[in-house]
Formats: structure tokens, sequence, C-alpha cells
């Protein structure tokens, strides 16, 4: 690491230092077009993450453009096309922060591991697989415990907040960070944000105090013990409830959605020069969240919607011509409909939003379900909520509705699927069919979280106790492949994580169902409007 290109955030504030107007950043676009524009008066020496007492102002920089307040990821460049994408530290906007021993270093279950603590430059390469000639690439800070501290165990007063949808293993993680701080690092207060749940139970007067005794039991059990909510999202507001209930390290739970608020959280904290540490956790039930290698409860969910394929199975094969429905989660993103096809080979056709079908005519929908059902006389079909979409509408004609969030609803793929089968197989065919839907949705994300989940949970609990306490702040803590690491939020929020239909994995599918793929390459292109991205044919043959 030879030079580093560091560049966050904004406003400004007597303790910020303000940025130089005539390298001002445009305030929309994508933040990553800032990496190769930024001027050389940004680059800096590596801090390694707030090493020192005294916050090295240097590396903090202050952008304003309309008027507006950018945040712009702090980028290390280093040999080899070598680059980090960093995450805020607390020293970037406060001087003369104190530092601390690490407690851990007297704790007698983790005194005993040699280098328990992680190198302060260690970090964790976002691509693995690479050849001979292949730059370096981009990196993210590896998770961990470091030696020094920027809090002390009594000073902490942290808070812990869940939203969005429900996902097994919520209570894990809150259990593991209120054990995780009181064990690991004496913390004795916590906050848990529950009235009204989610972002809404900032307003409220109330909390509830977490201590390892209130959590003991509840990872046992779906869920999340505080309660989650969608919408109502006002920065100041849970801002001015942060700071005037003293809190110091905010824990925040959630999806794409959570994750850009928490995002605002923290600029408008750093906006006001606080001493917080704001950090994210990443929870979907549909995987959809880019960069991490999966998202916890995931697995569980996999697990669960097995249960609802058997039975389609047990269903479809014990009644002439039958077919077994099944509806599983999966907005915008068909990992869970993937996954599960993929482990229980029962399945003949999965639906994922990714993968436009259709349902007439040669290679469609229908032909195929003829085709299985005269050969086997049952089948199978998984459909994402997300998938077929289009076609819905095109029938329907609806308005968009959205929820609290600002997501799209959907219309209920599964019962208009069932629907079209029955009418065209009783219309058009003259067949006599037996469809069985079952729409187990809300039961694969309700469940406790099973023991691999469980030991997941755990270690994102772990690693955002270490980066808080660190005095990292602004992050998405997650693994990387297989390593975890500290990911700026605006690195997981600006896409979604989406089936790659040109990639192996849904070829393995494919290839586990023989389902018909819908199109050929030039139909590929022309439905790119869809959602289907040029570069998704890469390896299309
Ligand atoms: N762009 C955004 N800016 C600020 N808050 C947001 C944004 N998008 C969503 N939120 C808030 O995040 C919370 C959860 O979002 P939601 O999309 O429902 O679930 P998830 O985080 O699981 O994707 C809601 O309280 C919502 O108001
Ligand atoms: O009925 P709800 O609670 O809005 O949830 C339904 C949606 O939640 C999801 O599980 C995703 O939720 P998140 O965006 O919170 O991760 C989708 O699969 C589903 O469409
Ligand atoms: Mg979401």
């Amino acid at each position: 690491m030879d030079t580093s290109t560091s560049a966050s955030l904004v406003t400004p504030s007597p303790r910020f230092r303000r940025f130089d107007s005539a390298n001002t950043f445009p305030a929309t676009g994508s933040h990553r077009r800032y990496y190769s524009s930024l001027p050389p008066s940004c680059s800096q020496s590596p801090r390694g993450g707030g090493g020192g007492g005294t916050a090295n102002t240097d590396t903090t920089h202050v952008m304003v453009a309309n008027s507006k307040t950018v945040a712009v990821p702090k980028v290390v460049t280093g040999d080899g096309g070598y680059l980090l994408e960093d995450v805020p530290h607390l020293s970037d906007y406060i001087q003369d922060l104190p530092i601390y021993p690490n407690p851990l270093q007297d704790n007698p279950a983790y005194s005993v591991v040699k280098q328990y603590f992680v190198n302060v430059d260690d970090t964790v390469a976002k691509t693995i697989v690479v050849s001979k000639e292949s730059p370096r690439g981009t990196h993210f800070r590896r998770a961990g415990p470091r030696q020094k501290v920027y809090f002390e165990s009594d000073e902490v007063q942290a808070c812990i907040v869940t939203c969005g949808g429900l996902c097994p293993g919520l209570n894990t993680v809150i259990r593991e960070i209120v054990c995780g701080l009181y064990h690991m690092y004496g913390v004795t207060r916590v906050l848990g944000i529950d009235v009204g749940g989610g972002y809404k139970g900032f307003y409220a007067r109330n909390t509830i105090s977490l201590t390892p005794k209130v959590v003991n039991n509840i990872h046992k059990r779906g869920g999340t013990i505080l309660g989650t909510s969608r919408g109502g999202h006002d920065t100041s507001k849970i801002v001015d409830s942060i700071q005037d209930r003293g809190i110091n390290q905010v824990y925040i739970i959630g999806g794409d959605g959570t994750q850009k608020g928490a995002s605002v959280i923290f600029e408008e904290i750093r906006r006001r020069g606080m001493k917080v540490a704001v950090v994210g956790i990443p929870k979907t039930i549909d995987n959809d969240i880019p960069v991490i290698d999966k998202s916890f409860g995931f697995d569980t969910a996999v697990e669960e919607a097995q249960r609802a394929i058997s039975a389609a199975h047990v269903e479809s094969e014990s009644i002439e011509n039958g077919i077994g429905l099944v509806k599983l989660m999966g907005r915008h993103s068909g990992f869970i409909a993937m996954y599960a096809t993929l482990a229980s080979r029962d399945v003949d056709c999965c639906l994922i939003p990714e993968s436009p079908f259709y349902l007439e005519g040669p290679g469609g929908l229908f032909e195929y379900i003829e085709k299985r059902l005269k050969e086997y006389g049952h089948m199978v079909i998984v459909v994402a909520e997300g998938a077929g979409q289009e076609l819905l509408s095109e029938n329907t004609r609806t308005l968009d509705k959205m929820d609290a969030s600002g997501n799209k609803q959907l219309q209920d793929v599964g019962l208009w699927l069932s629907q079209k089968i029955k009418d065209h197989f009783s219309k058009k065919q003259k067949m006599t069919i037996n469809l069985k839907y079952i729409d187990p949705t809300y039961m694969i994300r309700a469940v406790p979280s099973n023991a691999s989940d469980n030991v997941y949970c755990t270690l994102l609990a772990h690693s955002a106790i270490h980066g808080a306490m660190a005095g990292y702040t602004g992050f998405t803590v997650g693994p990387v492949n297989g390593t975890h690491g500290y990911i700026p939020f605006q690195r997981i929020t600006e896409r979604q994580h989406k089936v790659v239909i040109t990639d192996r994995m849904w070829a393995r599918c494919l290839s586990s169902t023989n389902q018909p793929s819908f199109f050929s390459k030039l139909q590929l292109f022309e439905k790119k409007a869809g959602g289907i991205h040029v570069d998704d044919l890469e390896n299309f043959g």
C-alpha cells in the first residue's frame, strides 16, 4: 500500500476540514465514478484506520456540491492494481479521540489465542478468482478485534434496531450483540429500540434494556423481539433520539432499504460531529444484498422451503396429472427458489424474476407442462414471488402500489399462474389436471434460524462489535469470500444482488429441472429492458 486516496465526507462544521471548492464533485450519479476522478490533492498516506489518538485531518475531506453534502468513498490504492474501499472512522471527523487497550487482551477466553487481534492493514479481496495478469483489485477492510479501541467499556451506550421484513436469525444477532458486548468488552448498557418496531421505534419514549439474561433464550424463537416495521424513516428525528439518549453505538439490522436509512443516519451523525459508531448488519431473506457471500437466515429459509416442495411432490405424484405449485419469496432476486430447487431435486420447473418466461406457444411453459405430464404423470413448479410480474401487469393493468418503504407491492404470481394453468388445460387442451397450490411464503421466514445460521449470526454480531469498538463507523459487516469485512454503506446500497442467468449456478438449476430456458440469445437482447443486462449475456451459449 503505497498511496492512498481518501475522501470521506461532508458538511461544514468547525471540526471538519473543508474541501477545496475547486475539487468539488457532482452531488448526483454513482459514487464509483469518483474513484477514478479524485484529484491528486486527495492522495494521502494510509492511516490504517485510526491508529493514533489525534485525528489525522489530512485524510478527511469535505465535499460540497450544489450546496449539498456528498459522501465520497475512502479509497486507498496500492501496488499491482490494489484498491481498498475503506470505511469511515470516528477519527476522520473528531480530533484527539482517546484510545484504549482492547479489554479482550485480559479476557481468559481470548487471551490464550495467539494473534487474536487482526492486523490493522489486513484487507479482504472482493475477487479471489484471478489469473497471472489480473490486477489485485478491490479489497475491504478485514473485520475483527483491534489492539486499540476507541470506547471505554463503561462509556458505551449501545442500541439495536431491527427493520424491514422478518428473517430467521434476527433474534440470534440481537442476542449475540448483547452478549458479545458484555462478555468481550464489558459493556452493560444496551438498549433495544422496540416500541413500534424498526426506525419508528426511535421516536417512542421507551426502549427496552437488553442484558445477557434478557436475551438468553431468544435465539430459539423466530421473528424479532424488538419488532420491525417498514417506512417512517425520519433522519433528524432518529439522530435527535440517538443524541438525547446518549447512544454512541448504533447497530442497525436490516435489508437494502434499512442500509440506505443507516447510511443517511451516519451522514447526519457525522455532520453533527457526534462520537457515534453506526453499524449495519445486513438482513435479507431474499439474499439480494451485494458483495457479501450470503445473508443470514437464507439457509434456514431454503431448508424450510424443502418442506413445502416435498409436500407439493407428494401431492402431485399421488394423483393423475398432478401439478404441485409452490410460491417462494424473492421479490427481485430468485435465490431462494433457485437454491430450494437445486436442493430438492423434485422440482421440474423453477421460475425466477431474473429469467422471463412465457406461457403459450413453442418453448413456452404450457407446452413443457403437457410434455412433462404425458411422460411422468406429475410435476412440481417452484415460482419466486417476483417472477413473471411483467406478464401479470400486462394482463391485469393494475396501478403500481408501494409499501410504506416504497417497495413495489407484487401481485400474487402463484394464484395467477395456478389459474392460467387450470384454464389452459381445461379449455384448450381438454386435459384433466390436478393442481395444488402451496404458498409457504411467510412460513420460511418466520422460523428460528438453523444451527449454521446461528453460528453465522454470532460471527456477524462479533464482527460488528469489534468494528464499532475500534472506532469504525458507516459500514455494513459481512463475509466476503469467507472472511468478514467492513463494507462501506454505498457499496451495499448501490445495486441489488441478483441471480445471473448466464452463471453456472442457474445452468445447474436448469439442468436439474430440464425446463426450457424460455428464450434464445436474440430474445435475451430484446428482453434487456425487462431487467436483463447485456453483461449477463457474456457466457450465454
Ligand atoms: N432510501 C431510503 N432512505 C432512508 N430510509 C429508507 C430508505 N429506504 C428504506 N428506508 C427505511 O428502511 C426501513 C426498511 O426498509 P424496507 O425496504 O422496508 O426493508 P429492508 O431494509 O428489509 O429492505 C424502513 O423503515 C424504510 O423507511
Ligand atoms: O409482507 P411484507 O412484510 O411486506 O414482506 C413481503 C416481502 O418481504 C420480503 O421478504 C423482503 O423483505 P425485505 O425487503 O425486508 O428484505 C420479500 O421477499 C417479500 O416480498
Ligand atoms: Mg429490501
